[in-house]
């Protein structure tokens, strides 16, 4: 039998936290949540996280998307992926870059394709009608769904900058359900926001089961996870979305 909304997410400390995360997103158009699934569901998740089908995903030097499934990447072999990731690399240095793996939830719960028990069930919750309530009600915003996809950052994946605005997608929001025990920000990694004039106004760094929420669209990016780093960083990432 699949688990109730208010069996993943923990409402309790949702509301707990509620007048404040309204006055700071009001403030300053982005929010951290802690504790958000239950612990017992937490720990499901990032055991589930640990063994899932990831693809490797990346831009090429014409912006095109590059999706390299498990089985592909097996097939091109160390050497081939090593270097599709130094270009990446390179790239990210005067282009906008991303390289790092997801697994694509939505559109493989859109497309009916089997998704571990788990993901379903957290991403129903996300999208159900008293958490998107609660979301409308702290952001101010008019979401009526959650998409979502999952992502690993491993040694040398990151995200330039950009603003997550796409024309037609109607996204209020960015959110990412981190999922990371232990992180520590020297490691790279970290969600950066920034303004025209190179500053970086705020870092996110990772942590375990806790849920950003930024207004779209605000510069941001995912910082170079650092060469050696041999932890995974985690996350549920998506947008809240009206139809
Ligand atoms: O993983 C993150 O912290 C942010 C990811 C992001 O900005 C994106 O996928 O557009
Ligand atoms: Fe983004």
């Amino acid at each position: 039998m699949s688990r109730d909304v208010t069996d993943i997410i923990n409402f309790a400390a949702l509301s707990a936290q509620q007048k404040s995360l309204t006055g700071r997103f009001a403030a300053a158009g982005r929010i951290r949540i802690d504790n958000v699934l239950h612990d017992n569901v937490s720990m499901e998740l990032l055991t589930a996280l640990k063994v899932l089908d990831w693809r490797l995903v990346m831009n090429d030097a014409h912006g095109r998307h590059v999706d390299i499934s498990p089985s592909e990447q097996k097939r091109l072999g160390a050497k081939a992926i090593r270097q599709l990731k130094t270009q990446a690399q390179k790239r990210a240095l005067s282009q906008f870059s991303y390289l790092y793996e997801n697994y694509p939830l939505y559109d493989r719960v859109q497309q009916k394709l089997p998704v571990p028990k788990i993901l379903s069930e957290i991403f129903t919750a996300l999208s159900h009608e008293t958490f998107i309530t609660y979301m409308r009600e702290v952001t101010g915003k008019g979401i009526d769904y959650c998409d979502i996809q999952a992502t690993r950052y491993r040694s040398g994946h990151m995200l330039t900058e950009h603003d997550d605005n796409v024309s037609g997608k109607n996204r209020h929001c960015a959110y990412v359900l981190s999922m990371c025990a232990g992180w520590q920000r020297k490691w790279g990694g970290n969600l950066e926001f920034l303004e025209p004039n190179q500053s970086i106004t705020d870092t996110f760094v990772p942590q375990f089961n806790a849920l950003s929420i930024f207004a779209v669209p605000v510069p941001h990016r995912v910082s170079k996870v650092r060469p050696g780093v041999l932890a995974s960083r985690y996350s549920l990432t998506g947008w809240m979305r009206h139809h």
